[in-house]
């Protein structure tokens, strides 16, 4: 064993693509004829490690073709195991941890642990945030807790987020608890296993092209310019609501070109349901929250179903995320995704688009109206755009393009200063996929990890002055891993830049068609939300800025 342990020590130089390329290169090895090649790639894919260190590992460096059948078991032994989360064997070797103390923490009363905390948490005004924040203070940057029957364990510094986000699925995997995967589907995006991810990643990330997010941009200002007319000067606007209206018609449209008011509405209510079910006891007694979620869950996805069947029986084409996965040939001998996975992941797009947006709009929106002279610096730039599109004798469209996001240079930080602020998603989960040590502390397989975002973003060795809202901070590059609003790594946020650009157009149609004043400052959190966003939702009085 020796040698192999030290071949796969060695394997671990080795970038996490590097077995893409040599992948490639095995259809011509020697060595490799007549080995499975699927499950050579999977087993590369899943460890990181060389398909070649992995086939030697396998048989062993002198190559014996009577093994073959016996190689093959193994090798399918090996990813089943993985596939339930127990470790595999062609993991990393890394130094012992036995020696490190597990983090500290209270794990709570037997079997609940500290799950009635927890609940109480997420059913106050503090949000469920609070929860870690106590702990994070009592314990440090790096505690234990358990929910849900679970060990949790919860971590604060940029390296430990390095560690977990730069990982490539080997020791680290992502996980929600049971009752989410339920709510967004088994073939989503948010739960699928390792190599599953993989598969649908490659799938969906095409979707969201440049040339895409080109038209997006246009075509989303259209929508923010009509929806502001309808504001009154003079009036209350709830902005969340607001927000919640224009983002759930964006995503949408967007996803499967649906923009009847009616059918919006009842979309915007039903992801409502499944959104609020997310943190809820999953209880299946009619009138539960989780229930209720079930149901909405199953109602947006006979919506879906329908338009499918009718879509692959049509010509007629839609200019849309649905029509295009419809149409998708597989590049990866897989072929396309089924109907069930487009079901699950036009709805994760729509759940994880949706709200987090919207809800990231109104803390922009609440920040600035603290913030005179920040406001007033954005105002600045974004008047000067404006006059300039004006300006502009050649351009008969006056709406904003993705080159106009381009070159703004203040609102950008704002926009990222706000999510830094607000973390919108609070912490990222993991589950640990085998032993290790994090922060110091040793970690066991089956543990969950949290990578505890709110309190990397507003750690004052990392951002200096944390609680102040100063996007000026960001002309300097900030640490790697610090600034984690969208996440890193191979889970990281795929409508990323959708998020970026719809934040940038309402923020340049807001400060260059209203003023406006928050009418309640009340900093209280929405109960029950995944999502951090204000119970309040954010009124404010808006005051049209005349031309
Ligand atoms: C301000 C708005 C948004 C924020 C703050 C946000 C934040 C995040 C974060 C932090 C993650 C990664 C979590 C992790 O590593 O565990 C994530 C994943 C994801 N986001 Fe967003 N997001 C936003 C908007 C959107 C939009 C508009 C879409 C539209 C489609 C979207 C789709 C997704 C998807 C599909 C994933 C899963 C990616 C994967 O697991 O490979 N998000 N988001």
């Amino acid at each position: 064993m020796g040698r192999r342990a030290w071949e796969f020590d060695e394997a671990i130089l080795r970038s996490q693509c590097e077995w893409k390329v040599a992948n490639q290169s095995l259809k011509f090895c020697p060595e490799a004829i007549n080995f499975p090649q699927a499950l050579l790639t999977t087993a590369a894919g899943r460890t990181g490690h060389h398909p070649l260190k992995i086939l030697r590992f396998v048989r062993g460096r002198d190559y014996d073709p009577d093994r073959e059948r016996a190689e093959k078991r193994m090798l399918q032994k090996l990813l089943k195991r993985e596939a339930k989360g127990a470790a595999h064997e062609l993991s990393v070797r890394r130094p012992s941890s036995d020696s490190s103390p597990p983090p500290p923490g209270s794990r709570g009363l037997p079997l609940i642990g500290e799950t009635i905390q927890f609940m109480a948490a997420v059913n106050s005004s503090n949000g469920v945030y609070d929860f870690v924040r106590i702990r994070c203070l009592r314990y440090g940057g790096c505690f234990k807790t358990r929910i849900f029957g679970e060990t949790h364990v919860f971590v604060s510094s940029t390296e430990s987020a390095k560690q977990i986000l730069n990982d490539g699925g080997v020791n680290y995997t992502k996980k929600y608890i049971r009752s989410i995967a339920e709510l967004v589907g088994h073939r989503s995006l948010l739960c699928a296993s390792h190599l599953d991810h993989k598969f649908l990643r490659s799938h969906l990330i095409n979707l969201f092209s440049t040339s895409f997010l080109a038209s997006f941009v246009t075509q989303f200002d259209q929508q923010i310019v009509e929806a502001l007319r309808g504001w009154e000067s003079g009036s209350t606007i709830v902005l969340l609501n607001q927000a919640l209206k224009i983002t759930c018609k964006a995503m949408c449209k967007m996803l499967m070109s649906i923009q009847n008011d009616d059918e919006l509405e009842l979309l915007q209510k039903e992801v409502a349901h499944v959104c609020e079910a997310m943190l809820a006891f999953p209880w299946r007694f009619p009138g539960t929250r989780f229930h209720n979620g079930l149901k909405a869950r199953r109602r947006i996805i006979k919506i879906l179903e329908k338009m499918i069947w009718e879509r692959q029986r049509s010509e007629a084409w839609h200019d849309d995320f649905l029509q295009r996965l419809l149409s998708e040939e597989g590049d990866d001998g897989r072929g396309a995704l089924s109907d069930v996975e487009i079901g699950d992941n036009i709805l994760t797009m729509l759940i994880a688009g949706q709200d987090t947006t919207a809800s990231a709009i109104t803390w922009m929106v609440k920040f600035l109206d603290e913030n005179p002279d920040v406001l007033q610096n954005l105002k600045d730039e974004q008047f000067e755009i404006l006059m300039n599109k004006h300006r502009d004798r050649d351009r008969e469209n006056c709406f904003l393009t993705l080159e106009d996001l381009g070159n703004m240079c203040y609102a950008p930080k704002v926009v990222k200063e706000s999510l830094r602020l607000a973390s919108v998603v609070p912490w990222f989960p993991r589950l640990v996929l085998q032993d290790s040590q994090i922060q110091g502390y040793k970690v066991n397989k089956g543990w969950n990890v949290n990578i505890d975002v709110r309190s990397l973003h507003s750690h004052p060795s990392i951002f200096h002055h944390p609680t102040i809202f100063d996007p000026s901070r960001f002309y300097e590059e900030a640490k790697p891993y610090s600034f984690l609003a969208f996440g890193m790594g191979g889970r990281q946020c795929l409508g990323m830049n959708l998020a970026k650009a719809m934040m940038l157009v309402f923020l340049h149609r807001l400060v260059t068609s209203y003023r406006w004043k928050v009418i309640d400052s009340d900093p209280s959190i929405e109960k029950w939300a995944l999502f951090s966003k204000l119970k309040s939702g954010c009124p404010i009085i808006v005051t049209r800025i005349e031309s």
